[in-house]
């Protein structure tokens, strides 16, 4: 589903993303560990057509992003590390409103309902976004992304500043997701949740990825070694 070529990013002389060739499935968790400046989010803004690539591709689908950046945004979803609502606007009305951005006409039991499957406790459903917590605005993001019924998901940093009860429950939502067959593609420094929710995890070094696991073949305290001896 999400599928990089040869994927290369330049400024100036600069490489912020080498050659990548990766290729993510329905369904799997790939998360991409490194340093500041290893290349992450440039992954993740060349999957969404945010930047061009210098050379190389991107493709959502089969779809190559660069020739039609429109067409693949029906597929997505992206919650970045801070979610951009509308912070005088309810939790509800929010998702009201994103979910019409993207076509749909949900009512406001399905809206409820929609929240309430991302996680978001019910008495917050009607307050402002203004009072959320960093953790509710991601629920929010999550229920974004199921209304919009998107096959793909690609978060940046997405447990960065939660919880660890807030960042468990993050985890379980996006492996609900990916059993429902969503493919995510996930950056983040986390190490120890990279390998409890990810199929695959990648580590990447200035711009390059580096190697790529089986999460299920190495312990986390594996991945932290392999992850320091990389970087
Ligand atoms: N617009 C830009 N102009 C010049 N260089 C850039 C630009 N955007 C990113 N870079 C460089 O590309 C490299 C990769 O950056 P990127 O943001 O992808 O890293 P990252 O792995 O996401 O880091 P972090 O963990 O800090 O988010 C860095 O060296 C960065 O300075």
């Amino acid at each position: 589903m999400l599928e990089a070529i040869n994927l290369t990013k330049k400024y100036g002389q600069h490489t912020a993303l080498n050659s990548l060739n990766l290729n993510i499935g329905e369904g799997e968790i790939f998360a991409l560990l490194g340093q500041n400046g290893a290349g992450k989010t440039t992954t993740i803004n060349l999957f969404l057509g945010f930047i061009e690539p210098t050379s190389g591709e991107a493709r959502i689908n089969g779809i190559s992003v660069a020739e039609h950046p429109q067409e693949i945004k029906q597929y997505l979803a992206y919650i970045p590390e801070t979610v951009m609502l509308y912070p005088n606007l309810t939790g509800i009305e929010n998702l009201e409103y994103f979910s019409a951005l993207a076509g749909f006409d949900y009512s406001k039991n399905e809206l409820r309902g929609l929240l309430a499957t991302a996680g978001l406790q019910s008495q917050a459903f009607d307050q402002k976004l203004a009072g959320y917590s960093k953790g509710m605005r991601q629920k929010v993001g999550i229920a974004i992304a199921v209304a919009k019924k998107a096959k793909i998901l690609l978060l940046d940093e997405p447990t960065s500043g939660l919880d660890p009860k807030a960042s468990n429950e993050f985890s379980e939502i996006i492996k609900t997701l990916a059993a429902q067959g969503t493919a995510i593609l996930m950056a983040t420094h986390d190490i120890f949740r990279a390998k409890e929710v990810a199929s695959r995890i990648g580590i990447m070094k200035e711009g390059t990825l580096q190697s790529v696991i089986d999460a299920a073949s190495i312990s986390a305290n594996e991945l932290e070694a392999l992850y320091l001896k990389t970087v």
